[in-house]
């Protein structure tokens, strides 16, 4: 893989860079009335407004000849149509095959098509017979209660579409269980019936040690509470793509909800890992979602460079976090039912692209991945903001906002979008003038982008999650590094199965490091 600044493309930008880093947004306003309309695209009820971006039309056309130079339009239709892009581990990259409506012309072939709708059918139907009482418990008891035990992208796209659209649920309800400490398992086990309630193991792999202790415990639940001999087949449903261990499990996999290899784990909630969302919300729901992620998934397929949202997203990060090394990266959005973006969006875009080799194993020529951070505004206006405003470090900002509340919901959400434009405004304007001291100056010209939804509901749900995926893999596709491997995670599991018996007592801490050695000595300590 060619070194991105080896390119021609890159070096004429980089030549740039300072006039771009000076460059003043407002001035850009200034020239030209019309920036508003030129800087921002609109997909079916989700609008893009990157014209807070000291990017002016020829900065583009330099972003788009990068772009270009990098084969990002061949790079995608290879992902869309099935090619083993994630070559670390020999895989195709189909999530965006998970969401071709049933009967509509996809990418990819065939065979994996009807998989999908076959899976998504069974899934229908039995979540239908759980909403609707007909599959019940083991004692024959209705299913209100729903603990879905998983991590990472086995948790969080569930997680934070049902708390988004929290309003709608219609169906059990579903609690989440992540962390190993226990805490979240046993206030889900303390609110639920266990008569009435279907625990959910999601794990692609089956084997991650968070979500196996949580499942053991939570059988162990059902066992010693519910009087019936089936109740495990009955009450536990595995989502996996490892069908061997959820015997080890003690349960049966033709009960299980099947995941493909072709899935990597963040990019997995259009897959059974939804399930939890289609028993709290519906089939039709869920159907929505897909078709919102598709709609972004064809004008990402279709759309010409210059006007192709998730191509202009990720090429504004790439502009930010690698030319004018702005390192993190803040995501406000403007209503509590986000409140989960944040999280969700570090695994996605820090997971995918946290990565210092290219695709063919040699070190890479410049940054990649910024920090993703952040929290709900107006709460986050009054914590970090300060620091965005008038801190020495300028960090981008990707607001995120709802014209309309998701359906039932209370309150107006006018009094909030005021403020969400109003900070894209101020971090742009700045304060100046005469009689202010030093310490009330806000030098401004500071970027942003503006995302607003029509409406919280599913299908813009999934419209801006599947823009974020997309732009997870244009970053990836100029940095020329694969989204889609995650080897990093894996060295620090194996270290704390090494060290979980020394630091409980059974082993001698020899041949460690000072640090770990102290750290493990003073937690015996102190644990006594
Ligand atoms: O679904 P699982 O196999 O249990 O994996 C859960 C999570 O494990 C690791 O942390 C991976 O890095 C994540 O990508 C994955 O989502």
């Amino acid at each position: 893989m060619t070194p991105l600044t080896s390119t021609p493309e890159w070096q004429a930008l980089h030549s740039d860079r300072a006039a771009i880093e000076d460059q003043s947004i407002a001035a850009l306003f200034a020239d030209d009335p019309d920036r508003f309309t030129d800087f921002s695209i609109t997909v079916d009820g989700l609008l893009l407004d990157y014209s807070k971006q000291p990017i002016s039309r020829a900065v583009r056309e330099q972003l788009l000849a990068v772009a270009r130079a990098r084969n990002v339009a061949a790079q995608r239709d290879a992902m869309l149509t099935g090619q083993r892009i994630n070559r670390s581990e020999d895989r195709a990259v189909l999530h965006t095959a998970l969401r071709v409506p049933a009967g509509a012309p996809g990418w990819a072939d065939a065979t994996i098509a009807r998989d999908v709708t076959a899976t998504r059918s069974r899934m229908a139907e039995l979540a239908t017979a759980i909403r609707e009482r007909q599959r019940t418990g083991a004692t024959g008891k209705p299913i209100e209660h729903v603990i879905n035990i998983g991590i990472g992208g086995s948790d969080l796209g569930p997680r934070l579409v049902l708390e988004a659209l929290a309003p709608l649920s219609d169906g059990p309800r579903v609690h989440f269980v992540a962390n190993i400490d226990g805490v979240e398992l046993q206030q889900a086990m303390a609110a639920c019936d266990p008569e009435r309630t279907l625990v959910l193991v999601v794990s692609k792999s089956f084997g991650t040690v968070e979500t196996m202790a949580n499942a053991h415990e939570a059988m162990a639940w059902l066992r010693r509470c519910v009087p019936a001999d089936d109740v495990l087949a009955r009450q536990v449903l595995a989502v996996t793509a490892n069908l061997d261990s959820v015997r080890a499990l003690g349960l049966d996999p033709d009960l299980a909800l099947p995941m493909r290899d072709w899935v990597g784990g963040r990019y997995s909630l259009w897959s059974a890992v939804g399930f939890s969302i289609m028993l709290g919300l519906g089939p039709a729901a869920f159907e929505a979602l897909l078709d919102g992620a598709h709609v972004m998934d064809r004008h990402f397929a279709e759309a010409p460079l210059e006007s192709n949202m998730p191509v202009m997203l990720g090429l504004v990060s790439v502009l930010n976090a690698t030319l004018l090394g702005r390192r993190s990266q803040a995501v406000v959005p403007y209503t509590e039912r986000l409140g989960r973006l944040s999280a969700y969006l570090q695994q996605l875009l820090m997971e995918s692209n946290g990565k210092s080799v290219d695709t063919d194993g040699d070190a890479v020529s410049l940054s990649t991945a910024a920090a993703v951070w952040g929290q709900t505004g107006t709460p986050g206006q009054h914590a970090f903001f300060q620091a965005l405003h008038q801190g020495t470090d300028v960090v981008p900002v990707d607001f995120v906002g709802v014209a309309r509340p998701v359906a039932g919901e209370k309150g107006d959400p006018l009094e909030l979008t005021a403020h969400l434009f109003a900070q894209g405004q101020a971090l742009m304007q700045g304060r100046w003038g005469e009689g202010l001291s030093a310490m009330q100056r806000c030098p401004g010209n500071r970027p942003s982008n503006t995302l607003l939804l029509r409406a919280l509901d599913a299908r813009r749900l999934g419209s801006l999650i599947a823009l974020y995926e997309h732009r997870a893999f244009v970053e990836a596709a100029v940095w020329g590094i694969n989204a889609f491997d995650q080897f990093g995670v894996e060295l620090g599991k194996g270290l704390a199965a090494d060290l979980k018996p020394i630091i409980a007592g059974g082993l001698e801490p020899a041949g460690l490091d000072g640090s770990t050695a102290g750290l493990i000595a003073r937690y015996r300590h102190w644990r006594g």
